[in-house]
């Protein structure tokens, strides 16, 4: 099934993100295998830079549809330029039913929400809720995923306790992140869901944290990166050259250096003055 081998994705390639592989394959196996959902599937990421949001949602695509992000039915908004124009409200609205009318298992991903026109989210509201049909259309059986930066300080605050005092990161609950995850994106001005309808009327399923990544995530995910070069045949992994790549990234806090300011993000380039 779709979600069996979701699974074994997230398990082999997500590293660091123990909360988020759990709630979106329980959410996603629940979701695809309930033939008559009664909403949306509506899922909120958030977190810090280059911790692997935009990579699971390539990941979840890949499991639904042959051509993954590349598939008809998979619709990816990132123009922040357009977030900015309530203008376009409409032509967004118009192109989502269009979209869920030729294939109710349409799947929207919405990029940098941060940076969305406060008025645009709301504006979708409709297809979220739990309604029947809207106009004639269904739209229970499609998918929703935001992606945004916002609340990041929050998680980054809670991951830097459990560092500090030792704990293992994998101790942390959803519990410890919820409230305050939801709180600082709601009361955000600059969040896109800065006092939205969807969040006072519980559309967002989950809010799906992710943790900031430390050195040996680092290493993880320049490893598979090497790995991948590898089978094209350029060059083969090292993990010395893993190692060195790793440590020429920034860390944050400055003294304890605990967490990767970029994340994965900027492994690529710096692996190719390696190769
Ligand atoms: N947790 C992770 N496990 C494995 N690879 C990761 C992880 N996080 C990031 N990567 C790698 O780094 C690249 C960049 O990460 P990604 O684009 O998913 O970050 P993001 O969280 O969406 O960041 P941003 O908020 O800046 O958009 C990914 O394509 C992937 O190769």
């Amino acid at each position: 099934s779709v979600i069996l081998y979701l699974g074994a994705d997230l398990k082999n390639k997500l590293f660091g993100q123990h909360l988020a592989s759990r709630i979106i394959l329980k959410s996603l196996n629940e979701f695809m295998s309930n033939d008559n959902p009664e909403k949306p599937l509506v899922l909120s990421l958030h977190g810090p830079s280059g911790t692997g949001k935009t990579f699971v949602s390539q990941l979840i695509a890949k499991n639904i549809y042959k051509e993954g992000m590349n598939s008809k039915f998979v619709h990816f908004f990132t123009s922040t330029l357009h977030f900015r124009h309530s203008s376009l409200i409409s032509t967004y609205k118009q192109w989502i039913k269009g979209n869920v009318s030729n294939c109710e298992r349409s799947m929207f991903i919405f990029d940098e929400m941060d940076k969305m026109h406060p008025g645009l989210i709301d504006s979708i509201k409709p297809f979220l809720d739990y309604h029947h049909k809207v106009d004639g259309i269904s739209y229970r059986k499609s998918i929703y995923i935001f992606l945004s930066n916002d609340g990041a300080e929050s998680i980054i605050e809670t991951a830097l306790d459990f560092w500090r005092t030792g704990r293992d990161r994998e101790e942390i609950e959803l519990k410890d992140l919820e409230e305050s995850l939801s709180f600082s994106i709601f009361n955000n001005e600059k969040s896109g869901f800065y006092h939205s309808s969807l969040i006072e009327n519980n559309l967002v399923d989950f809010f799906v944290p992710f943790l900031p990544l430390e050195y040996s995530h680092v290493v993880q995910c320049i490893m598979a990166e090497m790995k991948i070069r590898a089978s094209k045949g350029n060059g083969k992994p090292n993990l010395d050259v893993a190692h060195k790549v790793a440590s020429e990234l920034q860390y944050l806090p400055k003294i304890e250096r605990a967490f990767s300011s970029t994340g994965c993000k900027t492994i690529q380039k710096k692996l190719n003055f390696y190769t």
